[in-house]
């Protein structure tokens, strides 16, 4: 499916999982100046969308600033050897936002469900296929299911046709050891039919040694955000990533020095702030939290005058899963009314 000259391929999420960090505001010139210098830098495959996918412009995720196919042109436009992904959940998006990012250009169709899930996206791969896109399929919060179950999950996608499917850690929870023991079951059940692919976000820190576990484990895909740009404290960082791969033998294709000038003077312009590894990042890391929740967490806290960090504490308690953002509203709700019950004592 890729070069022989690569051991992993890169997909950078910037662009996408950055996205949630931007609260959606991309424009097309920071668009066009992200992708003209990843595809510069050898980054094989760039994703665009909205941080919650095709359709995720809307009253409940945060609307875009520039609509999701207009940035996906551009980025193809744009790109002189770089693939450009697309991520869709279904019921976000519809398929016919598949056909239409397919007719933008773009080439790798990426189709995220819970992990428990799969069988959700069965039509959108076989669409997708149909249309002549390369596909991956991403289990997300996989800290919640054991490596058998993901693997029966991957399973499901792939006999759909997924090329790829992804463990992918979207609250930056899995520890070293969890993420090889799925991406081995991953690889054992899939064998040939499909690759096993790795998402990781940094909010325990481990998104570069999780990833590095990964390919050893037998991933050939692995995501990563320039400049660490993604939800939470956001993704693996791909320029840190990519200088341990070169140490470590692992070819990536990616130039280490273009890369970490790209995260310098091109990607981190465009970030509103540094994704950090602070309280509300590391909790949600420790809770299990879903990272796209990190901005709603604030501005909802900020909303009800309750604490951030007990949401996201209680968010990890109800177990809530990508979708159930109004449940945080709920959550600061119950706070404030347990605030107000010890108030009248
Ligand atoms: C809302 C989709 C989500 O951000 C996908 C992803 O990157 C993850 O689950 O980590
Ligand atoms: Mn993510």
């Amino acid at each position: 499916m890729f070069s022989e000259d690569l051991d992993v391929r890169i997909t950078d999420s910037s662009l996408r999982d950055g996205s949630h960090a931007k609260r959606h505001q991309f424009t097309a010139a920071e668009v066009e100046a992200v992708v003209t210098a990843l595809d510069a830098a050898g980054v094989p495959v760039i994703e665009v969308t909205h941080g919650d996918g095709l359709g995720g412009s809307s009253f409940t995720y945060g609307f875009s600033h520039t609509p999701e196919q207009e940035l996906i042109k551009v980025a193809v436009a744009s790109a002189r050897a770089s693939k450009i992904a697309f991520l869709m959940l279904p019921g976000v998006g519809l398929k016919d936002d598949i056909l239409a990012a397919a007719d933008n250009g773009a080439s790798i169709c990426r189709i995220a469900t819970h992990c428990t899930e799969a069988d959700i996206s069965v039509q959108h791969f076989g669409l997708a296929r149909e249309r002549g896109l390369e596909t991956v399929g991403f289990l997300m919060m996989a800290h919640s299911s054991p490596p058998e179950a993901l693997a029966k999950q991957g399973r499901i996608m792939a006999d759909a046709g997924c090329q790829c499917v992804y463990v992918v850690d979207s609250a930056g929870a899995l520890v070293l050891d969890q993420v090889g023991d799925r991406v081995a079951a991953l690889v054992a059940e899939l064998g040939d039919d499909a690759q096993v692919g790795f998402h990781g976000h940094e909010n325990l820190g481990l998104g570069v040694a999780n990833s590095v576990l990964a390919a050893r484990a037998g991933a050939t895909q692995i995501d990563g955000s320039t400049r660490r740009f993604g939800a939470g404290a956001g993704n693996t960082p791909v320029e840190a990533f990519v200088g341990v791969c070169d140490k470590l033998g692992i070819r990536t294709g990616v130039d280490f020095f273009a890369i970490v000038d790209a995260a310098e003077d091109v990607v981190r312009p465009t970030m509103p702030d540094e994704c950090l590894l602070d309280r509300m990042a590391l909790i949600m890391g420790y809770a299990g939290v879903y990272s796209s929740f990190l901005k709603h967490a604030y501005t909802i806290a900020s909303r009800y005058g309750v604490s951030g960090a007990e949401i996201l504490v209680k968010a990890g308690e109800r177990r809530l899963v990508g979708g159930q953002e109004d449940q945080l509203i709920d959550i600061a709700l119950s706070l404030v009314s347990d605030r107000d019950r010890v108030g009248d004592r």
